[in-house]
């Protein structure tokens, strides 16, 4: 039989790309390498962060369908997949970062409180604000049920014909107009491919001919102690964070009010450590736990300073950390999702309706040149 699509990858962007298909009565099959559900990936895990608060007006103009999407799925599925918690941002005051994502939430009209200092306990109570850093709540943000939302996914797609077959690893992939696809267990062909592949892009591109600047991290997930159960629960209303510019290191330390581990809070480095993404856990770098463990101390007084658990996951990123959402530049019947830089779970509704026009021939509702293969001219072949 000859599809009207493949896609290659089960995680959260290949699933609503084959989601948005079979809703448009594409015969589409689903191809994953592990056996499903899995916690390999970049999707797994109980909780993303969902917000509209960026630096950039498209993220943010791209999130306004991507809510109204999760809510259309949360009623196919009869699943509750969001919960509303608040985004509470730190940041320097007068930081680039804090300056350019405080004016795009007021250009933009997202829902947003700021903090004064003085109020600042009384609202958030068990955080201590940096000396010199403002705060803004975003309203609302909130938290994502992943593996829910991802399993809710697969099965509407299903639902609609969907095909999913999973433990068939993609070994090759002969462009044409009619593709080939040869699994370790099978071949199949397609009109057209639609490359969700994750950490695993890279490789998969390269059976096209096509090298993209994709950089695998791996991320160490952590979930730290309450010292009083529930001072940071969703239950008890703490918000989702993100600390901006911590003293304690470069990158962004973020945390989700604790929920999936009944006492314990997941408060995470948004960076890693390069690797593999067959051998994601050979390496054991944990210099990113000791600064989280810092600025817990002097910032979460009420949390244990040494992690409870330590999961992983991984991140492909670009140099600009945008996304990559294109059809490949020598054959315009392959679509290609990857580079979500650790931030691209909460777009996935949008994403797959993105990739899903792109593979059925149409235009995309979005400017795409932000995520475009040809910004890295000289640095893709
Ligand atoms: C710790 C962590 C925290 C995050 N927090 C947030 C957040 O709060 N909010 C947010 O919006 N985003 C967040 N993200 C980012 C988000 O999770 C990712 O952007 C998103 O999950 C990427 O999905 P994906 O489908 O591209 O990748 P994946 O989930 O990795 O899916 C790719 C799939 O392709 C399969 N595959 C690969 N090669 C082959 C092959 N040859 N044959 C068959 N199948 C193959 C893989 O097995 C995998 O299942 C976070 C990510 C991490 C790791
Ligand atoms: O995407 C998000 O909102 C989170 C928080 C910031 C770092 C990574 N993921």
């Amino acid at each position: 039989m000859v599809y009207e699509c493949i896609v290659i990858g089960a995680g959260i962007q290949g699933s609503f790309t084959a989601y948005h298909l079979a809703k448009n009565n594409k015969n589409t099959l689903l191809l994953e390498q592990f056996v499903l559900p899995h916690s390999r990936g970049s999707s797994h895990g109980q909780t993303r962060i969902i917000r509209k608060a960026y630096e950039e007006d498209f993220y943010t103009h791209m999130m306004e369908e991507s809510y109204e999407l999760w809510a259309q799925l949360e009623k196919e599925a009869g699943l509750k997949l969001y919960r509303r918690t608040g985004l509470l941002l730190m940041g320097p005051e007068n930081g680039k970062d804090f300056q350019l994502i405080k004016s795009s939430v007021q250009r933009n009209k997202v829902p947003t409180v700021v903090l004064e200092r003085q109020e600042f306990s009384q609202h958030i109570p068990n955080v201590n604000l940096t000396s010199g850093d403002a705060a803004i709540v975003e309203t609302t943000a909130g938290v994502l049920y992943a593996d829910r939302a991802l399993r809710a996914a697969q099965m509407v797609f299903q639902s609609h014909g969907g095909v999913i077959k999973d433990g068939e690893k993609v070994i090759n992939i002969e462009p044409g107009d009619l593709i080939t696809v040869t699994t370790d267990s099978g071949t199949y062909q397609a009109k057209n491919l639609v490359i969700t592949a994750g950490p695993w892009a890279k490789t998969l591109l390269s059976h096209t001919g096509l090298q993209l600047p994709l950089q695998v991290l791996r991320i160490n997930v952590c979930y730290w102690k309450e010292k009083v159960p529930g001072s940071y629960s969703i239950s008890n209303r703490f918000p989702c964070f993100i600390q901006m510019k911590p003293k304690e290191a470069e990158h962004d330390i973020y945390g989700l009010p604790s929920n999936e581990y009944p006492g314990l809070m997941k408060v995470c480095y948004h960076m890693g450590s390069e690797t593999e993404p067959d051998e994601r856990d050979r390496q054991t770098d944990r210099r990113d736990v000791d600064a989280l463990s810092s600025y817990i101390t002097r910032c979460f007084p009420g949390l244990v300073p040494v992690p409870a658990v330590v999961e992983s996951c991984m991140y492909t990123v670009t140099p600009d950390n945008n996304f990559v959402l294109d059809r490949h530049p020598t054959y315009s019947n392959i679509v290609i999702g990857a580079g979500f830089s650790g931030h691209g779970f909460k777009f996935a509704p949008v994403v797959g309706k993105v990739l899903c026009d792109l593979s059925m021939g149409q235009n995309p509702s979005y400017e795409l040149s932000p995520f475009s293969i040809h910004r890295f001219q000289g640095n893709a072949n």
